[in-house]
């Protein structure tokens, strides 16, 4: 599903992500660890062509993301609020999204059913603006949007940060129901240990923007993670 090839991006003389190569199959769900600044955020942008690799190059299907349009399609993503219309209510957001994807409003309230238990009755037919919801919320949003057309390929960004322990637990339940069920192939990061291994296959640990180590996950990734980050 991704291929990187020899992917750099160089920030004033700094090499801040150095991937020399890496594999995601279809179907795979990948978990992206490491501390602050290890250059999580700057390979997903440049997976999603937001910003350009000084060196190196991302394919999705075989199709170099930063010349080529048809990934765009089959790809949901949610790295920042950057991603949704402030403007906007909520509804009138995901009919925009869900527009892009030719899907009709009873499309969309279908699809948004699993994400009921996530929205805690906080998102939708709240009559105000995307932007004065909490960090939390609009998270919560920027997350439905991302997988509201089933893409094949969902990315993203500290999915838990900001979540309270409640909508944690319904998230991680619910990216693993999107993962066994609609087996889509997911690439996501976090700094919450114990979650990430509950929802991805795989991990992978990002150091200073390198990747350093590439594991399956079984009954021993927690202890091994919480190992390698002790210092
Ligand atoms: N536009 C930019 N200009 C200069 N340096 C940048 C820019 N964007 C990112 N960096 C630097 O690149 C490095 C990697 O940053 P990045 O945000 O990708 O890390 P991260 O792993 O996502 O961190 P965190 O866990 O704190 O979110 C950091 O040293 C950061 O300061």
């Amino acid at each position: 599903m991704l291929t990187i090839n020899n992917l750099q991006k160089v920030y004033n003389g700094t090499t801040v992500v150095n991937v020399p190569e890496l594999s995601i199959a279809a179907g795979e769900s990948v978990g992206l660890v490491g501390n602050n600044g290890a250059g999580k955020t700057t390979l997903f942008r440049m997976i999603l062509d937001l910003i350009r690799p000084s060196k190196g190059k991302v394919y999705s299907k075989g199709e170099n993301v930063a010349q080529q349009e048809d990934w765009k399609v089959y790809t949901g993503s949610y790295l920042d609020e950057g991603f949704l219309i402030d403007y906007l209510t909520t509804e009138e957001y995901f009919k925009f999204i869900g527009g892009l994807h030719g899907l009709s409003d009873g499309d969309i309230t279908e699809r948004l059913l699993p994400f009921m238990d996530l929205f805690n009755g906080e998102i939708l037919n709240q009559r105000k603006y995307i932007r004065d919801f909490s960090k939390g919320n609009q998270k919560k949003i920027g997350i439905a949007a991302a997988a509201l057309s089933n893409p094949e390929l969902l990315i993203l960004d500290e999915p838990f940060a900001n979540l309270d322990p409640s909508s944690q637990i319904r998230l991680k339940h619910l990216l693993r129901t999107l993962c066994e069920q609609k087996r889509m192939t997911m690439l996501i990061s976090s700094h919450d240990l114990s979650h990430v291994i509950e929802v991805c296959e795989r991990i992978l640990i990002l150091e200073k923007g390198q990747l350093v180590q590439d594991m399956q996950t079984n009954e021993n990734t927690l202890q091994e993670l919480e190992t390698y980050f002790t210092v």
